[in-house]
């Protein structure tokens, strides 16, 4: 079942003189990771905008194509164009690179409760979801922290877990972890990979890491000038290594050595992970 269905999507900002995004199609399935790869100013953020309504509810400009979004729980379609932001927040859920852009109460507590009693919800609800997301996040015990003052990692946890809150079938996450240390960024991997696996959320994910969405991603689109111009499994994307290089993606180590291995005619197949190159030359 398809959760977001992109259809002929272009957009320009208000003024600006180019489309940023130019006639996007593709599809999300329930349950799938799917990873979102690009230079720099191909359009990755807009497009993660246009996916809970931002643009063109909230950040106007020339907007055409089709953006929908199904809840799998329902079966009920919401046209981005006709659905307002808090409402569409409930079904896909939006997380930011930079947390602090997104933390603005005084305690871990407070700004997980901010958005549900926005929404109306019982206190028994409220706090009900309260322990679920400080359990699934790991910021238990850490409810009365002021928010600024947890690490980096934390921190963007905690974004998610605010957004989590609002019990989203769909999360897009716009490079998360690059605002982060290593220990962060681990944190904060294993935790979408936590969801999907626990908890069955379909995943959207920009990142500059490739290495991650090689190895966990179900399938990659990859960005250039606001168009998609390569859409496939991480299998059929280290076939594209060369176009990926000129794009100036950066590639994990093991894809690119292999790379080098395979055109030496020593290897069959391009290795997605360390595990696989070592395998495949004979170091398991
Ligand atoms: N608010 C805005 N107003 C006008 N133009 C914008 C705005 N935001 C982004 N753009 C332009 O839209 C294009 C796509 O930008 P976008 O931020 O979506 O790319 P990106 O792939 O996310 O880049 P990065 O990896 O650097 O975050 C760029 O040319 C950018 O300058």
């Amino acid at each position: 079942m398809n959760v977001i269905t992109v259809e002929n999507l272009s957009f320009r900002y208000r003024r600006a003189a180019e489309y940023s995004l130019r006639d996007v199609s593709f599809e999300a399935r329930k349950g799938e990771l799917l990873g979102v790869i690009g230079p720099s100013g191909s359009g990755k953020s807009t497009l993660c905008l246009t996916l809970n309504g931002i643009i063109p509810r909230s950040i106007k400009g020339e907007f055409s194509g089709d953006v929908v979004i199904r809840d799998p729980r329902t079966g009920e379609e919401y046209n981005t164009r006709e659905t307002p932001v808090s409402r569409l927040s409930t079904v896909i859920g939006l997380v930011l690179q930079n947390p602090e852009s997104q933390l603005f109460n005084m305690t871990v507590e407070e700004e997980i409760a901010f958005g549900l009693e926005n929404l109306g919800l019982e206190r028994n609800e409220i706090l009900r979801r309260l322990r679920w997301v400080l359990e699934v996040t790991g910021l238990r015990g850490l409810e009365r922290e002021f928010p600024p003052n947890l690490s980096g990692g934390q921190q963007q946890r905690l974004a998610i877990a605010s957004v989590l809150a609002m019990e989203p079938a769909v999360l897009v996450l716009d490079e998360p972890t690059s605002q982060l240390d290593p220990v962060g960024r681990r944190e904060v991997l294993g935790l979408i990979s936590l969801l999907r696996k626990e908890h069955g959320m379909t995943v959207i994910l920009v990142e500059h890491h490739t290495d991650y969405i090689l190895r966990f991603a179900d399938r990659v689109l990859v960005m250039d000038g606001g168009h998609v111009i390569m859409e496939g499994t991480p299998r059929e994307l280290a076939e594209e290594v060369e176009t990926l290089k000129k794009l100036g993606i950066k590639l994990p180590p093991s894809l690119e050595i292999s790379h080098e291995l395979r055109k030496r005619g020593v290897i069959k197949a391009p290795a997605l992970t360390e595990e696989e190159l070592l395998s495949w030359t004979g170091h398991p």
